[in-house]
């Protein structure tokens, strides 16, 4: 949570807040007075503890004011984020958190990391024009004849990044993806600077700007994976200023983290020339630079847009090609996709296999480099984790080391919303926009919607809930897939048809994809009898045991109905009667003497 926000809440009770940071004051009139922030007795400091004003103090002996949050500082002696922290704890305010997936990181040694040899500093100062203040702010060195940039945290060595002169670039393997710049930027600080370069950082640095840059320059997706590890750091700043390139990577990087990082708090900074550092080489002044952060602009919204923007957008429409996620049986991809933006129903009579499909739907995709994340309140997490390991491994009898393995592959592609039991709709709208926005999560999963804290006949709780799912998923440019139960009519032996789905027909009328699970009990019967009587079951059987009727798809219109058949052993659904499972995580993922044979 932003630092003013915080401050703006502490405001609301700056009677208790003021006694407890400055116990020896006392309230004069609309005042309360302490000698310092340190909190002893005296009149040099006040805090206003009325009006709009509430919360705001200076101290006449140092000069120094603020509000609550920049007080908590000052009075406790803490960083920024150390004093967001206490307040939220004192607040009783909890973020929307999933933990990061604890990925392992490599660190830079500091083996052969020397001061900064002069053809270094020469090159910086005289052809980069970067301050020698800056060139010691930023902790530069040299090693092995290569420039240095060192990415610290809170001192320690993350990440580092070399320059050849004249230009050639390398950096350590395997490091975190992180911020440059952290060295540089003050405690109190309460807005940063983020660049697409290390140069451009220390640029801004030298025109009296600290800055941070991004480590893998413009453009959208991987290259923006530090969002991820720097989230939670850069939550309580008030305004972060993108200053990145002025060509296209650059704005699609704007674009994308202003997007993630809350669109509300990130100003876009124009510049003179392509970057801060050429701002710096052609003689920009310092004044003109203070003037591209005052004049900053948020992102426009991003329901408003010029329609001569659309032009290239129209075009591709007529050519377009129907794009989303594919399910795991290839006579699918072309007549049923999950599509981003999209909602999708899928449901059945219990026991039809709802939570099995679109769970190897899951395994599938997770496996497929496409970020999942799924919240299941049907089973507790190991066991539905459990039950789509075994889709994985399509083999009957996994080896510890094989489920390990899968486990681990999917470090990075699968999260758990980890509530067993009934999970309240909100909570999980809340946990779904953090993990879309720090994840870049590309598909969500809720099972069941009946779990989501309805009462049995609250129909319009679940309607509103599936239209918010629906917006969310359209604003996100994500998918969300719900599972939903059916009534059984008369009986179980046909498909129920659209007009089962429990709940408000409108559900139905919001979502832009709705799939009717069917498992095959007559079929089911037949076999059972055929084998009462002993007459040899066929080994491979015509009739499939599932039928996914697409009951639904708006974007096409096209609603097939896709045979499936259910291997008992993997519990596996397979496109073909004569298909046999198989492991979708390749066994190479597991140490050859563990391997186990399909
Ligand atoms: N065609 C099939 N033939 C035999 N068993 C199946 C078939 N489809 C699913 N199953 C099995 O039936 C059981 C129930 O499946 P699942 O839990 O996925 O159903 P569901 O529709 O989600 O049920 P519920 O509504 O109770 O949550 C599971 O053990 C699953 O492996």
């Amino acid at each position: 949570m932003r630092a003013t926000e915080i401050a703006q809440r502490l405001s609301a009770q700056v009677d208790a807040v003021v006694r407890m940071l400055l116990p020896n004051g006392k309230r004069q009139g609309q005042e309360w007075r302490a000698g310092s922030s340190e909190g002893e007795a005296g009149q040099s400091l006040g805090v206003h503890l009325t009006g709009d004003k509430a919360g705001v103090w200076s101290d006449f002996s140092t000069g120094e004011s603020g509000d609550l949050i920049g007080l908590w500082m000052a009075s406790r002696k803490l960083s920024l984020r150390d004093a967001c922290k206490e307040a939220m704890d004192y607040l009783g305010i909890r973020e929307d958190k999933i933990d990061p997936p604890q990925k392992r990181f490599q660190r830079p040694t500091k083996e052969g990391v020397l001061r900064l040899h002069s053809e270094h500093t020469a090159w910086l100062t005289a052809t980069r024009r970067i301050a020698s203040s800056t060139i010691d702010a930023y902790k530069l060195a040299s090693r092995d004849g290569w420039l240095m940039f060192p990415y610290l945290r809170d001192g320690e060595l993350i990440a580092a990044k070399y320059r050849k002169l004249p230009k050639s670039f390398r950096q350590d393997p395997d490091c975190e993806p992180c911020l440059f710049g952290w060295q540089a930027i003050a405690d109190d600080a309460r807005s940063v600077i983020i660049t697409e370069g290390e140069l451009d950082a220390m640029a801004w640095h030298t025109y009296g700007f600290p800055a941070l840059s991004v480590p893998m320059g413009g453009g959208g997706g991987a290259k923006q994976g530090w969002i991820a590890s720097e989230f939670d750091r850069l939550a309580v700043y008030d305004t972060i200023y993108l200053s990145l390139d002025s060509d296209g990577p650059g704005q699609q990087a704007e674009r994308e983290i202003a997007e993630r990082l809350g669109r509300e708090r990130c100003r876009i900074v124009r510049l003179a020339h392509k970057d801060a550092n050429d701002c710096l080489m052609r003689g920009i002044e310092a004044g003109d630079m203070a003037a591209a952060l005052r004049d900053a602009r948020t992102l426009d919204p991003s329901e408003l847009k010029p329609a001569a923007d659309f032009e290239d957008a129209v075009w591709s429409e007529f050519t377009r090609v129907d794009d989303g996620m594919r399910l795991p049986w290839q006579k699918t991809h072309n007549v049923l996709l999950l599509r981003p933006g999209e909602t999708s129903i899928w449901a059945g009579v219990n026991g039809h296999g709802k939570s099995a499909v679109i769970s190897q739907v899951v395994g599938d995709l997770a496996t497929h480099d496409v970020r999942c994340c799924v919240a299941s309140m049907e089973f507790r997490t190991p066991v539905w984790l459990m039950r789509m390991a075994r889709q994985i491994a399509g083999t009957p009898h996994p080896t510890e080391a094989y489920i390990r393995a899968i486990v681990r592959a999917l470090k990075g592609q699968l999260w758990a919303f980890d509530v067993a039991g009934s999970a309240k709709a909100q909570r999980i709208l809340e946990v779904f926009r953090y993990a879309r926005r720090r994840y870049a999560i590309e598909l969500f999963v809720i099972d069941n919607l009946t779990k989501c804290g309805f009462d049995d006949d609250d129909y319009s709780g679940q309607k509103r809930f599936v239209e918010e799912l629906s917006d969310f998923a359209r604003l996100e440019s994500t998918h969300v897939a719900i599972v939903a139960h059916m009534r059984k009519g008369d009986g179980e032996d046909h498909p129920a048809g659209k007009m089962a789905v429990k709940g408000s027909g409108g559900i139905t009328d919001m979502v832009d994809t709705l799939i009717e699970v069917w498992r095959n009990k007559p079929l089911e019967r037949a076999l059972e009898r055929l084998e009462r009587d002993g007459t040899p079951v066929p080994d491979r059987i015509g009739t499939a045991s599932t039928y996914l009727n697409v009951l639904k798809q708006r974007a096409t219109g096209v609603e097939p109905s896709i045979a499936l058949w259910f291997d008992k052993s993997t519990t596996q659904f397979l496109a073909a009667p004569d298909h046999a499972p198989r492991p979708m995580v390749p066994f190479s993922a597991v140490p050859a003497t563990n391997h186990v044979s399909a």
